[in-house]
């Protein structure tokens, strides 16, 4: 397969550079059990990318529970506020985003996440996320109005680079399914480094597909390649 040539990236955080799906999951597992629920792979799947308050309602929806969507926000902040600062980074994460900055590769944000988690998350990696001149963080900008897979967050991102690449010029990495499809949407090329308990099926529409960033080759991309 070839790739088309890009000059702009743009990341997800969350499951990506982060290993903080793994804090989203145990977050929310720890407020469903409250009700004997079981947060499943299956559900989690579904709210990936989301945004707060889409996730919010979907978790109440399915599994009935007697919260108002707000309710349901403060009780996660909570969670979130003692797990999030746990976050670790996922490997090949810093060396891919700090070859970019090396070689001044336009580099941009694009999360669902809210900048209240964002910093949260972000407690032990502030320098390395300094390296983002654009961030886009979906749940608290009201210029993205819809979460993934919808192409909102990734179009926004994009349009924050002073230069305005096109879609087809920016190349985005993601974890989640709902995150390629929002890329897809865009009209980006997309790399993902799925969970590993995603079906082989639901990464198709990706455009490469990698277990672990530390594979990824800039210049499939025409980006430039590490040298040792
Ligand atoms: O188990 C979950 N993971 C992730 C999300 C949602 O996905 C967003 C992260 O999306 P992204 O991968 O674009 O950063 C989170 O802020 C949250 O709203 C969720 O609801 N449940
Ligand atoms: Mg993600």
């Amino acid at each position: 397969m070839t790739f088309r040539k890009v000059s702009h990236v743009l990341f997800d955080m969350d499951g990506l550079i982060l290993n903080s799906e793994v804090l989203y999951t145990a977050a929310i597992q720890n407020i469903l059990s409250r009700y004997g629920k079981e947060y499943t792979f299956e559900l989690k799947q579904k709210l990936m990318g989301l945004q707060s308050h889409e996730s919010a309602k979907v978790l109440i929806s399915t599994h009935n529970l007697p919260l108002s969507v707000e309710e349901m926000i403060e009780e996660s902040k909570k969670q979130f506020a003692v797990l999030f600062p746990n976050s670790q980074l996922m490997p090949g994460a810093k060396n891919l985003i700090e070859h970019f900055h090396k070689h001044n590769v336009p580099m941009a944000l694009a999360t669902s996440s809210s900048k209240e988690s964002y910093e949260l998350k972000i407690t032990h990696h502030k320098e390395l996320f300094d390296l983002f001149k654009y961030k886009t963080l979906g749940s608290s900008d009201p210029e993205v109005k819809r979460g993934k897979p919808y192409p909102d967050v990734f179009l926004v991102a994009a349009s924050r680079f002073p230069d305005k690449p096109k879609p087809e010029q920016c190349l985005v990495f993601e974890d989640a399914v709902n995150g390629v499809k929002a890329a897809k949407a865009a009209g980006m090329q997309v790399v993902m480094v799925p969970d590993p308990r995603i079906e082989k099926s639901a990464t198709a529409e990706a455009t490469l597909v990698l277990s672990s960033l530390v594979d990824f080759k800039p210049e499939l991309f025409g980006l430039p390649p590490f040298t040792s």
